[in-house]
């Protein structure tokens, strides 16, 4: 297996199908999955000539955390879906490729599990808390405490999700529930069941502002696509933007993420760094999303990918790949750093 394209079929080739649906579908027509990485495409690479660089240079910070490339790993649910070991095995691949995990709310490993599986490999790994807020308060702020207690350096709320989008191929196969055995670690104190959790379309930037003050953590809004709602995350004191449609999973039919970077990077106008996710499978996709205006490009499903095909050394392995890969593309493209990737080297061009 020499691409993250070829874990992917490793993985549907074990996985049950009613599974390696639920990974990788989306929503509807699945117009925005498709979108995700059909626009990478029509992105060129312009690389500049005879720079004289070192080789470049990988490692970078946000909100703190330090991280050995700019790729990160995103929140996805139930991973002890695609193996027994779960995200035990996904915080363990990450911690040792010193990339920054957000452990999802809807894990199915408990987030202080996942915590002490990445001490396991690295000193101070950098680990994340994905949070959908819910109505209940009380419930929102004890997950706040469990994530701030097992050590996740920043909350990544994820704020495209006022309700859950149609998933037509879980509809077909009639996947709603999880098996006997795996349940949400992180709900375990509700009954761990997935249908705990609650969408709302009630929530809104007030409970930001109430999160913003029951913790001192970074906070990072993740599924902002419009620019008046980047402006309105700076007033609302946000630490970051994670730019992402979900991977297309809530509403189909939003452009893809990538193709929002330049606004979005106009709203912020360089005061809170923003992230991207959705579509990210090669080296080469990264170099365009950093010189789009991201600090750092996170994958979904290429973990799940991973994990599925060999639990912990598949994740390794498509980390460790994607780090060759873009190795190879920034060197290619004269730059001497992930954090330096001029705004030029991209342009609209037909593929
Ligand atoms: C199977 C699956 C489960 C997901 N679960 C969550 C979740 O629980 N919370 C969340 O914020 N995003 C979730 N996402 C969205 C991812 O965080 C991310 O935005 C998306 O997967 C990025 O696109 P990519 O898969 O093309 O890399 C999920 C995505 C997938 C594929
Ligand atoms: C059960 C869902 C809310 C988890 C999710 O975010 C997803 O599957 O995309």
């Amino acid at each position: 297996m020499v691409n993250v394209r070829d874990f992917e079929g490793a993985a549907k080739a074990v996985l049950d199908p009613v599974y390696y649906d639920y990974f990788a579908s989306g929503a509807q027509d699945e117009v925005t999955v498709r979108a995700n990485e059909e626009a990478f495409r029509r992105l060129a690479l312009v690389p500049r000539v005879l720079r004289g660089h070192k080789p470049p240079r990988l490692g970078h910070t946000v909100l703190g955390s330090q991280a050995s490339m700019p790729i990160m790993v995103s929140p996805t649910a139930f991973h002890r879906l695609a193996h027994p070991e779960g995200e035990r095995a996904s915080a363990r691949a990450a911690a040792e490729a010193g990339v920054i995990m957000i452990a999802a709310m809807l894990a199915t490993v408990a987030v202080e599990d996942m915590a002490a599986e990445a001490r396991k490999v690295a000193d101070d790994p950098a680990l994340w808390f994905q949070l959908y807020l819910q109505p209940d308060l009380g419930f929102t702020e004890a997950l706040v405490r469990r994530a701030e207690a097992a050590g996740c350096a920043a909350l990544v709320v994820t704020v495209d999700s006022p309700a859950l989008g149609r998933n037509e191929r879980g509809d077909r196969n009639g996947f709603h529930d999880l098996p006997p055995g795996i349940r949400c670690e992180n709900l375990r104190e509700a009954g761990g069941d997935v249908r705990s959790v609650v969408l709302s379309p009630e929530i809104s930037w007030r409970h930001i502002d109430w999160l913003r003050g029951v913790t001192a953590l970074p906070i990072v809004l993740k599924g902002v696509l419009h620019p008046a709602d980047a402006a309105l995350a700076l007033r609302h004191g946000v630490d970051a933007i994670l730019v992402s449609n979900h991977g297309g999973r809530q509403l189909d039919g939003t452009p893809a993420a990538v193709d929002r970077l330049p606004v979005l990077a106009d709203a912020v106008g360089g005061e809170i760094p923003l992230l991207l996710d959705g579509g990210i499978r090669r080296g080469t996709d990264v170099v365009k999303a950093l010189a789009l205006g991201a600090s750092a490009a996170a994958i979904g499903r290429p973990v799940l990918w991973g994990l599925a095909a060999d639990g912990e050394q598949g994740v390794s392995r498509v980390l460790g790949l994607l780090r060759t890969e873009l190795l190879n593309a920034l060197t290619l493209c004269g730059c001497d750093s992930a954090e330096s990737v001029p705004r030029d080297l991209v342009v609209r061009g037909a593929m």
